[in-house]
């Protein structure tokens, strides 16, 4: 609810400053209460890590699946107007958070309209990261692989790198999503299989078409020599035999 006090021009210009420094004064109480509780935040996640640190297995610190839990506890709070502020907001809080256990490091290979597929995973790992561009999806593939970070990689963008993640790249699965409704990159990474967020399935597969019959309730991303990268909604286990790679949200 909005309160509008009706004043004449004179009393306004009188009482405005004042209105507005009191105003001010309840900003920067805000803030330094915001401020202590980000700071108490840190220290937990800095706990958080710490009791991580014991069965780790290679894995990266970063938890796909308490995240996004994170972002819906406080998206449930949040005013349908503020929502995305609020995940941007969540986004860099849980980005520095997860700094606290070291930093991450993303490395993005896109081709095409690079500059989209930065953005887009800076907004969803903070600038807590650090983000630097690859010129050959192998190498951001290999970095990823020895558990120094992450990837994003473009889809469709004539390079089949996917079909790596049932072979050479079997250590890493496919955790993120980026573009509106069918993702336009992926992000991949070494992150524990009991971590994959909750949502489609990733599967690399031969043979048949993600978008005819065959691969029912199947949504095709990219295929290349008989292979096929698709999501499908069906409840199929990481490494199992059907091919999945991964889950995004
Ligand atoms: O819950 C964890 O495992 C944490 O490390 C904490 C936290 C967070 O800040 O909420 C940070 C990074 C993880 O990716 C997920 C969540």
């Amino acid at each position: 609810m909005t309160l509008t006090l009706v004043k004449s021009p004179d009393e306004a210009a009188e009482t405005e400053p004042l209105t507005l420094a009191a105003l001010r004064h309840e900003i920067d109480l805000l803030d330094s209460e915001m401020v202590a509780l980000f700071q108490k935040r840190l220290e937990l996640a800095d706990r958080v890590g710490r009791a991580k640190d014991a069965p780790t297995g290679g894995y990266v610190k970063l938890r796909p699946d308490r995240e996004q839990a994170v972002l819906a506890h406080v998206l449930q709070g949040a005013r349908p107007d503020t929502r995305d502020a609020v995940e941007a907001l969540w986004r860099e809080v849980v980005g520095h958070g997860l700094a606290r256990q070291g930093q991450l490091s993303v490395r993005v290979w896109a081709p095409v309209e690079p500059a989209r597929a930065f953005d887009a995973a800076r907004l969803r790992f903070g600038r807590a990261a650090e983000l630097k561009t690859e010129r050959d999806p192998q190498a951001a593939l290999a970095f990823a692989a020895e558990g120094k970070g992450v990837a994003v990689l473009a889809i469709n963008a004539g390079d089949p790198w996917w079909m790596g993640l049932r072979r050479e790249w079997a250590a890493l699965s496919v955790f993120e999503g980026f573009g509106r409704d069918i993702p336009t990159s992926l992000a991949v990474g070494r992150i524990d299989p009991g971590a994959l967020p909750r949502g489609d399935r990733v599967l690399v597969t031969a043979g048949g078409d993600a978008g005819d019959g065959s691969g029912a309730g199947r949504r095709g991303l990219d295929t290349h020599h008989g292979w096929t990268l698709s999501l499908t909604s069906a409840p199929v286990v990481p490494g199992g035999p059907e091919g999945c790679v991964g889950a995004i949200a």
